[in-house]
């Protein structure tokens, strides 16, 4: 017996559209994006893949895709689940900023190291920044203080103890879905892929499209390498992503 779990990453947001860095900044789908989030819920009908409960981050753009693809998949009634620990990567001092004036003020390979390495943050954003979440009321009740910039190894230590606590006990129920963002689930699939951190770098998740893994029902770990229910416009989505800032 296996287990189901999708990945879904958010449709595109009005600052995807922008070409702005996101991060926590709770920005909301553009028409493309709620399209996108449709059918994301089709191909979950078509490929027979119904889920049982359905978590999310605390951000609208995730939050909104899941509505829309299981009203699609007609599975709007499932219970849900939302926690801060799936939110994107906060972007610290980069979020609002546009991807490629970053890239023309500090080059290539500084854009690269924030935008991709695995473990060095960009500089942390002010708390009386426009863009902070600092006095945010959704995370007023965060047990470590809400980050001011994080590294994709910060995301991946605070992203696992609410995959262990609370999506590992749903897996043993059924199919579970997870509607979340492009580094949050780089993060989660560098622990399912049990990708080092050298590879997680060229990892890039696209908008939309759910991503199936078929874990061991006793390990929970992939018995087969993942599939995109989309697969030809996963790739094309992939090479936009990876490409953003040009
Ligand atoms: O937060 C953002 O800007 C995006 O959702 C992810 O951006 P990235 O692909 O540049 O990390």
């Amino acid at each position: 017996m296996t287990a189901n779990l999708v990945l879904l990453r958010h449709g595109e947001s009005d600052w995807n559209r922008k070409n702005l860095f996101t991060g926590w900044v709770d920005v909301d789908l553009t028409e493309t994006g709620e399209a996108e989030g449709k059918r994301g819920g089709e191909l979950l009908r078509e490929h027979g893949l119904l889920p049982e409960v359905v978590h999310t981050s605390l951000l609208r753009r995730a939050i909104r895709t899941a509505q829309l693809s299981l009203d699609a998949a007609d599975r709007h009634w499932i219970p849900v689940k939302r926690s801060w620990r799936l939110n994107e990567r906060h972007y610290g001092a980069l979020q609002g900023k546009d991807k490629a004036a970053v890239r023309a003020e500090f080059g290539d390979g500084q854009f690269m190291l924030w935008r991709r390495s695995y473990d060095i943050p960009p500089p942390p954003l002010a708390d009386d920044d426009e863009f902070s979440q600092a006095r945010d009321v959704r995370y007023a009740n965060l047990l470590t203080s809400v980050p001011r910039t994080e590294c994709l190894a910060d995301v991946v230590a605070r992203l696992l103890p609410y995959f262990y606590d609370s999506i590992v006990p749903d897996l043993r129920n059924g199919t579970v879905l997870i509607a979340a963002h492009g580094n949050s689930l780089r993060a989660l699939i560098k622990y399912l892929d049990g990708l080092s951190d050298a590879a997680v770098v060229s990892l890039n998740v696209p908008t939309g499209i759910p991503l199936r893994y078929e874990l061991d029902e006793t390990t929970l770990l992939p018995v087969k390498a993942a599939e995109y229910l989309d697969p030809d416009a996963a790739e094309a989505a992939i090479h936009a992503v990876a490409n953003q800032g040009k």
